[in-house]
């Protein structure tokens, strides 16, 4: 593997903020840290950049510990959440300040700089001050930047945290994309499980310093290891049930899952829609989204569940209603008997 991660350990004084954290980044692969605030995932980014010491463990490159390797000459390419660009510097030299670095002859330096405006879709931007920047502007000239000498691996720290909701968003998509299409290995900070998901291959979970699950997205999205990482994953509610035949079985209808013998389900809101058929309910309460209305429904056996319905629904409280489980919406976590 090109970076090996080995039982990192990161201490503090007293706090434990890593602890015995391992992992692997393939080539031109994209794995996300995701975990709650104080979770432990910038420390353990910048222990494997060499920012930080490591108390215990070892980080690797293709089999060659990076111990004593300063992270300037480690060819890593780092962008913070605040892109950190040099205020008295145009757009076009704060691209080339790497190739500067290196020696680069300034004609190669010029069409480097050309090549990844292209990429990160700001052409012809090389003479703007980047005081003159919007937010998206300034953190894709960061990730220019931070491309320029061809790192063999990208980290990334909450890179799009500091811009607004729907801009995010956007920027997030645009990101996965360039990531692939630049094919440079990638490891990601983000507390926000949807860019996660969106930019990422794989995910390490981490809670208090350790990491609880890493996987391939969908897989961890679908099989946490537990409630605790379901629960962060955005499931509220957990129900028995049973699989056979490709047929999840449980108190809130059916779902197509291939699990057999029983397990618990975990149902995110999206996870139950109101729909024609489905267990019945009624609206206790209800919030509007930009996409959909979030309820929350008490079904038969007297508790409430969160459950969607489309906005043109218009509901009110203390409607009857059907629930109907979405199989894009569940999680089934193993039994922990
Ligand atoms: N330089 C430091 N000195 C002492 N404690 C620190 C230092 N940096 C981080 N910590 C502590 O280590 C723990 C992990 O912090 P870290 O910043 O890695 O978490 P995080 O998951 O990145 O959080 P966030 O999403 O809020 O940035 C926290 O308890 C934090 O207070």
């Amino acid at each position: 593997m090109p970076l090996t991660a080995e039982q990192l350990t990161v201490r503090y004084g007293s706090l434990t903020a890593v602890e015995d954290a391992s992992l692997e980044i393939g080539d031109g692969e994209v794995l996300a840290l995701l975990g709650p605030s104080g979770s432990g995932k910038s420390t353990l980014l910048r222990a494997i950049t060499g920012l930080e010491p490591l108390t215990q463990g070892r980080v690797s490159w293709n089999g060659t510990d990076l111990a004593g390797l300063p992270v300037h000459r480690r060819e890593f390419g780092l962008v913070f959440q605040d892109g950190q660009l040099f205020p008295h510097r145009d757009v076009a030299g704060n691209i080339a300040f790497g190739l500067r670095m290196h020696r680069v002859p300034k004609d190669e330096q010029a069409a480097r700089v050309t090549e990844l405006l292209e990429l990160v879709g700001l052409k012809g931007y090389e003479r703007r001050r980047v005081t003159e920047l919007s937010g998206g502007e300034a953190q894709r000239v960061a990730l220019a930047r931070a491309l320029a000498p061809r790192p063999r691996l990208l980290l990334l720290d909450e890179p799009l945290s500091g811009l607004d909701a729907e801009l995010r968003e956007q920027l997030a998509i645009d990101l996965a994309a360039l990531l692939r299409r630049a094919g440079v290995s990638t490891l990601l900070v983000t507390h926000d499980q949807e860019e996660a998901f969106t930019l990422a291959d794989r995910v390490a979970v981490l809670e208090g310093g350790r990491i609880r699950q890493v996987g391939p997205v969908r897989e961890v999205w679908r099989r946490p290891v537990d409630e605790r990482v379901a629960r962060f994953l955005g499931v509220t509610r957990f129900v028995d049930a049973t699989g056979e035949n490709g047929v999840l079985r449980s108190p809130l209808g059916e779902v197509a899952a291939e699990v057999d013998g029983p397990v618990l389900l975990g149902l995110r809101p999206s996870a139950l829609r109101v729909a024609e058929t489905g267990v019945r309910g009624e609206v206790v309460s209800q919030v509007y989204r930009r996409d959909h209305v979030r309820l929350k429904v008490r079904v038969e056996d007297g508790s409430t569940v969160d459950a969607a319905a489309p906005v043109l629904a218009e509901l009110a409280e203390g409607d009857s209603v059907r629930l109907r489980l979405d199989p894009d919406g569940i999680a089934v976590v193993s039994r922990p008997w």
